[in-house]
Protein backbone atom coordinates (compact mmCIF):
# COMPACT_ATOMS: atom_id res chain seq x y z
CA UNK A 1 0.00 0.00 0.00
CA UNK A 2 1.24 3.53 -0.70
CA UNK A 3 2.17 5.63 1.68
CA UNK A 4 -0.70 7.96 0.98
CA UNK A 5 -3.47 4.81 0.03
CA UNK A 6 -5.16 5.34 3.71
CA UNK A 7 -5.42 9.59 3.06
CA UNK A 8 -7.38 9.31 -0.11
CA UNK A 9 -11.07 8.90 -0.20
CA UNK A 10 -12.60 6.13 -2.55
CA UNK A 11 -12.75 7.92 -5.97
CA UNK A 12 -10.86 11.33 -4.70
CA UNK A 13 -8.45 12.72 -7.65
CA UNK A 14 -6.36 15.95 -7.39
CA UNK A 15 -5.92 18.51 -10.30
CA UNK A 16 -2.44 19.88 -10.20
CA UNK A 17 -2.36 22.57 -12.85
CA UNK A 18 0.84 23.08 -14.49
CA UNK A 19 2.25 26.65 -16.60
CA UNK A 20 5.28 26.17 -17.91
CA UNK A 21 7.41 26.83 -21.46
CA UNK A 22 6.86 24.83 -24.13
CA UNK A 23 10.43 23.05 -23.81
CA UNK A 24 10.36 22.39 -19.91
CA UNK A 25 6.71 20.63 -20.91
CA UNK A 26 8.65 18.13 -23.09
CA UNK A 27 11.10 17.81 -20.63
CA UNK A 28 9.48 17.54 -17.39
CA UNK A 29 6.07 16.37 -18.37
CA UNK A 30 6.82 12.87 -19.83
CA UNK A 31 4.35 10.29 -20.21
CA UNK A 32 5.78 8.75 -17.41
CA UNK A 33 5.11 10.77 -14.58
CA UNK A 34 1.71 11.35 -16.21
CA UNK A 35 0.90 7.97 -16.12
CA UNK A 36 2.52 7.37 -12.73
CA UNK A 37 0.92 10.69 -11.17
CA UNK A 38 -2.50 9.29 -12.78
CA UNK A 39 -2.26 5.92 -10.92
CA UNK A 40 -2.06 7.42 -7.50
CA UNK A 41 -5.14 10.50 -7.83
CA UNK A 42 -3.11 13.37 -9.31
CA UNK A 43 -4.35 14.12 -12.56
CA UNK A 44 -1.94 16.85 -14.23
CA UNK A 45 -3.21 19.32 -16.54
CA UNK A 46 -1.88 21.69 -18.47
CA UNK A 47 -2.40 25.36 -18.20
CA UNK A 48 -3.29 27.73 -20.87
CA UNK A 49 -1.45 31.41 -19.54
CA UNK A 50 -3.03 33.53 -22.13
CA UNK A 51 -7.03 32.50 -20.72
CA UNK A 52 -8.13 33.63 -17.62
CA UNK A 53 -7.72 30.50 -14.90
CA UNK A 54 -11.21 30.75 -13.90
CA UNK A 55 -11.98 29.15 -16.90
CA UNK A 56 -9.08 26.36 -16.73
CA UNK A 57 -9.64 25.28 -12.59
CA UNK A 58 -10.59 24.16 -10.14
CA UNK A 59 -7.32 22.91 -9.04
CA UNK A 60 -6.01 21.83 -5.96
CA UNK A 61 -2.78 23.17 -6.95
CA UNK A 62 -0.85 25.35 -9.32
CA UNK A 63 3.00 24.18 -9.95
CA UNK A 64 4.36 26.76 -12.38
CA UNK A 65 7.73 28.56 -13.79
CA UNK A 66 7.15 31.20 -16.21
CA UNK A 67 7.56 34.79 -14.69
CA UNK A 68 6.12 37.49 -17.00
CA UNK A 69 4.45 40.12 -15.07
CA UNK A 70 0.82 39.27 -16.36
CA UNK A 71 0.84 35.63 -15.34
CA UNK A 72 2.05 36.23 -11.82
CA UNK A 73 -1.16 38.84 -11.78
CA UNK A 74 -3.26 36.44 -13.22
CA UNK A 75 -1.95 33.90 -10.10
CA UNK A 76 -2.35 36.67 -8.11
CA UNK A 77 -5.82 37.31 -8.84
CA UNK A 78 -7.01 33.48 -8.68
CA UNK A 79 -5.34 33.17 -6.18
CA UNK A 80 -7.02 35.78 -3.80
CA UNK A 81 -10.39 34.36 -4.67
CA UNK A 82 -8.82 30.34 -4.37
CA UNK A 83 -7.37 30.85 -1.22
CA UNK A 84 -7.65 26.82 -0.93
CA UNK A 85 -5.62 26.32 -4.06
CA UNK A 86 -2.11 25.55 -3.09
CA UNK A 87 0.19 28.24 -5.11
CA UNK A 88 3.99 26.29 -5.64
CA UNK A 89 5.70 28.21 -5.09
CA UNK A 90 4.68 32.35 -4.34
CA UNK A 91 6.32 34.47 -7.81
CA UNK A 92 7.53 37.08 -4.81
CA UNK A 93 9.84 34.62 -3.32
CA UNK A 94 10.80 32.59 -6.42
CA UNK A 95 12.03 36.16 -7.38
CA UNK A 96 14.82 35.72 -5.44
CA UNK A 97 16.56 32.84 -6.93
CA UNK A 98 16.58 35.27 -10.39
CA UNK A 99 19.63 37.36 -8.94
CA UNK A 100 22.74 35.77 -8.19
CA UNK A 101 23.42 38.10 -5.09
CA UNK A 102 20.42 37.55 -3.92
CA UNK A 103 20.10 33.86 -4.38
CA UNK A 104 23.37 33.59 -2.24
CA UNK A 105 22.24 35.54 0.59
CA UNK A 106 20.19 32.93 2.30
CA UNK A 107 22.91 30.30 2.40
CA UNK A 108 24.94 33.17 4.52
CA UNK A 109 22.26 33.31 7.28
CA UNK A 110 22.37 29.75 7.20
CA UNK A 111 24.33 28.18 10.59
CA UNK A 112 25.00 24.81 9.60
CA UNK A 113 27.99 22.30 11.17
CA UNK A 114 26.96 18.57 10.96
CA UNK A 115 30.23 15.78 11.50
CA UNK A 116 32.88 18.98 10.92
CA UNK A 117 31.30 19.97 7.69
CA UNK A 118 30.44 23.38 7.09
CA UNK A 119 28.16 25.32 4.34
CA UNK A 120 29.07 29.02 2.84
CA UNK A 121 29.29 30.21 -0.03
CA UNK A 122 32.12 31.72 -2.27
CA UNK A 123 33.21 34.89 -1.90
CA UNK A 124 32.09 37.22 -4.37
CA UNK A 125 31.29 40.74 -5.39
CA UNK A 126 28.86 42.52 -7.78
CA UNK A 127 30.47 44.72 -10.53
CA UNK A 128 28.56 47.56 -12.63
CA UNK A 129 31.49 48.19 -14.86
CA UNK A 130 33.90 45.36 -15.19
CA UNK A 131 36.05 47.53 -17.48
CA UNK A 132 36.77 49.97 -14.87
CA UNK A 133 36.04 47.47 -12.08
CA UNK A 134 37.00 48.92 -8.20
CA UNK A 135 39.75 47.18 -7.41
CA UNK A 136 40.17 48.49 -3.90
CA UNK A 137 36.44 46.91 -3.50
CA UNK A 138 37.47 43.70 -4.86
CA UNK A 139 40.53 43.71 -2.78
CA UNK A 140 38.89 44.81 0.39
CA UNK A 141 36.84 41.78 0.07
CA UNK A 142 39.43 39.56 -0.29
CA UNK A 143 38.52 38.18 -3.50
CA UNK A 144 41.26 36.20 -5.11
CA UNK A 145 41.79 35.03 -8.59
CA UNK A 146 40.70 32.96 -10.58
CA UNK A 147 37.11 34.19 -10.54
CA UNK A 148 34.07 33.01 -12.42
CA UNK A 149 32.39 36.15 -13.69
CA UNK A 150 28.65 35.62 -14.01
CA UNK A 151 25.61 37.21 -14.99
CA UNK A 152 23.71 38.69 -12.62
CA UNK A 153 20.38 37.64 -14.16
CA UNK A 154 19.59 34.05 -13.03
CA UNK A 155 16.29 33.88 -14.88
CA UNK A 156 16.52 31.48 -17.79
CA UNK A 157 16.90 34.95 -19.85
CA UNK A 158 19.19 34.92 -22.74
CA UNK A 159 22.95 34.74 -21.54
CA UNK A 160 22.05 34.15 -18.15
CA UNK A 161 23.81 31.00 -17.68
CA UNK A 162 26.87 33.17 -20.33
CA UNK A 163 29.64 32.31 -18.17
CA UNK A 164 33.67 33.04 -18.47
CA UNK A 165 36.59 31.97 -15.85
CA UNK A 166 39.11 35.28 -15.75
CA UNK A 167 42.39 34.62 -14.35
CA UNK A 168 43.58 37.63 -13.39
CA UNK A 169 42.71 41.41 -13.39
CA UNK A 170 43.68 42.05 -17.42
CA UNK A 171 41.31 39.22 -18.23
CA UNK A 172 37.92 41.80 -16.37
CA UNK A 173 38.45 44.02 -19.59
CA UNK A 174 36.92 41.39 -21.93
CA UNK A 175 33.45 41.52 -19.88
CA UNK A 176 30.21 42.94 -20.37
CA UNK A 177 28.39 44.50 -17.03
CA UNK A 178 26.64 43.56 -15.23
CA UNK A 179 28.40 41.23 -13.31
CA UNK A 180 28.80 38.90 -10.63
CA UNK A 181 32.96 37.69 -9.63
CA UNK A 182 32.87 34.57 -7.99
CA UNK A 183 36.25 33.00 -6.68
CA UNK A 184 36.69 29.59 -8.18
CA UNK A 185 37.18 27.17 -6.07
CA UNK A 186 39.43 23.60 -6.81
CA UNK A 187 36.32 21.24 -5.78
CA UNK A 188 38.14 18.27 -7.97
CA UNK A 189 35.75 18.45 -11.21
CA UNK A 190 32.25 17.11 -9.18
CA UNK A 191 29.42 19.32 -8.55
CA UNK A 192 26.99 17.61 -6.40
CA UNK A 193 23.19 18.76 -7.04
CA UNK A 194 20.62 18.59 -4.17
CA UNK A 195 17.25 18.50 -5.73
CA UNK A 196 14.35 19.42 -3.69
CA UNK A 197 10.50 19.33 -3.79
CA UNK A 198 9.04 20.00 -0.48
CA UNK A 199 10.53 17.35 2.06
CA UNK A 200 11.65 15.10 -0.92
CA UNK A 201 15.55 15.45 -1.21
CA UNK A 202 17.76 13.92 -3.80
CA UNK A 203 21.30 14.62 -3.94
CA UNK A 204 23.19 13.14 -7.21
CA UNK A 205 26.88 13.75 -8.85
CA UNK A 206 27.65 15.64 -11.91
CA UNK A 207 30.51 16.69 -13.83
CA UNK A 208 32.13 20.08 -13.00
CA UNK A 209 34.86 22.42 -14.19
CA UNK A 210 38.25 20.65 -13.19
CA UNK A 211 40.82 21.83 -11.43
CA UNK A 212 43.03 24.68 -11.75
CA UNK A 213 46.75 24.56 -10.79
CA UNK A 214 49.37 26.99 -9.54
CA UNK A 215 51.43 26.16 -12.31
CA UNK A 216 48.75 26.84 -14.79
CA UNK A 217 47.68 30.10 -13.30
CA UNK A 218 51.72 31.10 -13.77
CA UNK A 219 51.56 30.86 -17.32
CA UNK A 220 47.90 32.39 -18.24
CA UNK A 221 48.09 36.05 -18.54
CA UNK A 222 44.93 38.12 -19.08
CA UNK A 223 43.50 35.41 -20.68
CA UNK A 224 39.46 34.38 -20.04
CA UNK A 225 37.44 31.11 -20.93
CA UNK A 226 34.03 31.39 -22.11
CA UNK A 227 31.58 28.35 -20.61
CA UNK A 228 27.58 27.87 -21.02
CA UNK A 229 25.28 25.84 -19.39
CA UNK A 230 27.89 23.52 -18.34
CA UNK A 231 25.54 21.14 -16.45
CA UNK A 232 24.18 20.02 -19.89
CA UNK A 233 27.76 19.40 -21.49
CA UNK A 234 28.41 15.64 -22.28
CA UNK A 235 28.60 13.28 -18.65
CA UNK A 236 31.67 11.81 -19.80
CA UNK A 237 33.73 11.08 -16.66
CA UNK A 238 37.67 10.86 -17.90
CA UNK A 239 39.34 9.73 -14.67
CA UNK A 240 36.72 9.27 -13.35
CA UNK A 241 36.16 11.58 -11.20
CA UNK A 242 32.62 11.70 -10.93
CA UNK A 243 32.21 8.05 -10.13
CA UNK A 244 34.75 8.27 -7.35
CA UNK A 245 33.73 11.05 -5.50
CA UNK A 246 32.51 10.33 -2.04
CA UNK A 247 28.73 12.18 -1.54
CA UNK A 248 28.28 14.58 1.33
CA UNK A 249 27.24 13.06 3.74
CA UNK A 250 22.83 12.20 4.29
CA UNK A 251 22.46 14.18 6.92
CA UNK A 252 24.11 17.25 5.88
CA UNK A 253 22.42 17.30 2.42
CA UNK A 254 19.39 16.65 4.38
CA UNK A 255 19.95 19.68 6.81
CA UNK A 256 20.77 21.95 3.94
CA UNK A 257 17.90 21.25 2.05
CA UNK A 258 15.78 21.32 5.01
CA UNK A 259 17.23 24.72 6.07
CA UNK A 260 16.81 26.29 2.68
CA UNK A 261 13.60 25.31 2.04
CA UNK A 262 12.63 27.23 5.09
CA UNK A 263 15.21 30.33 4.53
CA UNK A 264 13.47 30.95 1.08
CA UNK A 265 10.16 29.59 1.60
CA UNK A 266 10.18 27.70 -1.46
CA UNK A 267 9.38 24.16 -2.75
CA UNK A 268 10.94 23.15 -6.13
CA UNK A 269 14.28 24.26 -6.30
CA UNK A 270 18.07 22.66 -6.66
CA UNK A 271 21.31 23.68 -5.22
CA UNK A 272 24.45 22.90 -6.91
CA UNK A 273 27.60 22.57 -4.06
CA UNK A 274 31.23 21.69 -4.07
CA UNK A 275 33.56 20.64 -1.70
CA UNK A 276 36.66 22.47 -1.33
CA UNK A 277 39.91 20.41 -2.42
CA UNK A 278 42.23 21.97 0.14
CA UNK A 279 39.57 21.94 2.90
CA UNK A 280 37.34 18.75 2.35
CA UNK A 281 34.97 19.55 5.30
CA UNK A 282 34.19 23.28 3.43
CA UNK A 283 30.78 22.96 0.84
CA UNK A 284 30.25 25.62 -0.90
CA UNK A 285 26.78 26.54 -2.60
CA UNK A 286 27.59 27.72 -5.78
CA UNK A 287 24.09 28.09 -7.61
CA UNK A 288 20.36 27.72 -6.87
CA UNK A 289 17.85 26.80 -9.34
CA UNK A 290 14.04 27.37 -9.63
CA UNK A 291 12.16 24.49 -10.59
CA UNK A 292 15.25 22.57 -12.59
CA UNK A 293 15.37 19.51 -14.54
CA UNK A 294 13.47 16.83 -12.37
CA UNK A 295 13.47 14.45 -15.10
CA UNK A 296 17.08 13.65 -15.37
CA UNK A 297 17.26 12.47 -11.43
CA UNK A 298 16.86 8.44 -11.36
CA UNK A 299 12.85 7.66 -10.23
CA UNK A 300 11.62 11.45 -10.78
CA UNK A 301 8.12 10.25 -11.08
CA UNK A 302 7.74 9.05 -7.43
CA UNK A 303 10.14 12.04 -6.47
CA UNK A 304 7.22 14.45 -7.78
CA UNK A 305 3.95 12.61 -6.91
CA UNK A 306 4.93 11.53 -3.71
CA UNK A 307 5.46 15.85 -3.48
CA UNK A 308 2.21 16.49 -5.27
CA UNK A 309 0.40 14.27 -2.35
CA UNK A 310 2.23 15.69 0.04
CA UNK A 311 0.65 19.12 -1.22
CA UNK A 312 -3.07 18.38 -1.89
CA UNK A 313 -3.06 16.13 1.28
CA UNK A 314 -1.78 19.08 3.18
CA UNK A 315 0.89 15.95 4.84
CA UNK A 316 3.79 18.77 3.98
CA UNK A 317 5.86 19.19 7.42
N1 LIG B 1 32.72 29.30 -7.54
C1 LIG B 1 32.94 28.28 -8.34
N2 LIG B 1 34.06 27.53 -8.22
C2 LIG B 1 34.29 26.49 -9.05
N3 LIG B 1 33.45 26.10 -10.03
C3 LIG B 1 32.30 26.80 -10.19
C4 LIG B 1 31.99 27.91 -9.35
N4 LIG B 1 30.81 28.42 -9.76
C5 LIG B 1 30.41 27.66 -10.80
N5 LIG B 1 31.29 26.69 -11.06
C6 LIG B 1 31.18 25.69 -12.15
O1 LIG B 1 30.48 26.31 -13.21
C7 LIG B 1 29.22 25.64 -13.43
C8 LIG B 1 28.17 26.65 -13.81
O2 LIG B 1 28.00 27.60 -12.78
P1 LIG B 1 26.54 27.90 -12.23
O3 LIG B 1 25.99 26.66 -11.66
O4 LIG B 1 26.61 29.09 -11.34
O5 LIG B 1 25.82 28.29 -13.61
P2 LIG B 1 24.32 28.15 -14.10
O6 LIG B 1 24.30 28.54 -15.54
O7 LIG B 1 23.42 28.90 -13.19
O8 LIG B 1 24.07 26.57 -13.98
P3 LIG B 1 22.67 25.76 -14.09
O9 LIG B 1 22.65 25.17 -15.46
O10 LIG B 1 22.85 24.73 -12.99
O11 LIG B 1 21.58 26.74 -13.80
C9 LIG B 1 28.96 24.90 -12.11
O12 LIG B 1 28.12 23.78 -12.31
C10 LIG B 1 30.36 24.49 -11.73
O13 LIG B 1 30.78 23.40 -12.55
O1 LIG C 1 16.96 22.26 -18.91
P1 LIG C 1 16.46 21.43 -17.77
O2 LIG C 1 14.98 21.25 -17.73
O3 LIG C 1 17.18 20.17 -17.61
O4 LIG C 1 16.72 22.24 -16.42
C1 LIG C 1 17.59 23.34 -16.25
C2 LIG C 1 16.76 24.58 -16.27
O5 LIG C 1 16.24 24.74 -17.58
P2 LIG C 1 14.74 25.11 -18.01
O6 LIG C 1 14.91 26.44 -18.67
O7 LIG C 1 14.34 24.03 -18.95
O8 LIG C 1 13.86 25.18 -16.82
C3 LIG C 1 17.52 25.83 -15.93
O9 LIG C 1 16.59 26.86 -15.78
P3 LIG C 1 16.82 28.36 -16.18
O10 LIG C 1 17.92 28.88 -15.29
O11 LIG C 1 17.21 28.36 -17.63
O12 LIG C 1 15.51 28.99 -15.91
C4 LIG C 1 18.30 25.66 -14.62
O13 LIG C 1 17.38 25.54 -13.57
C5 LIG C 1 19.14 24.42 -14.66
O14 LIG C 1 19.75 24.28 -13.43
C6 LIG C 1 18.32 23.17 -14.95
O15 LIG C 1 19.17 22.05 -15.05
P4 LIG C 1 19.67 21.15 -13.83
O16 LIG C 1 20.16 22.07 -12.73
O17 LIG C 1 18.54 20.28 -13.39
O18 LIG C 1 20.77 20.39 -14.45
MG1 LIG D 1 24.38 25.46 -11.76
MG1 LIG E 1 21.72 28.18 -12.33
Amino acid sequence: MSEFESEIAEGERYRVGYALQPKKVKSFLQPSLLDYAKQHAIDLVQIDPSTPLEQQGPFHCIIHKLHTPQWNKHLQQFSATHPDTAVIDPPDLVSRLHNRVSMLEAVTHLQISIENATVGVPNQVFVNEPKAPDFDKIEELGLRFPVIAKPLAADGGDGSHEMCLVFDRDGLNALTAPTVLQEFVNHGGVVFKIYVAGRRVNCVKRKSLGDISEERLRTIKGEVLPFSRLSNLGVEDEGGAVEKAEMPAQCLVDELARALREALGLNLFNVDVIRDSKEPTRYLVIDINYFPGYAKLPSYEPFITDFLLDVVCTKAD
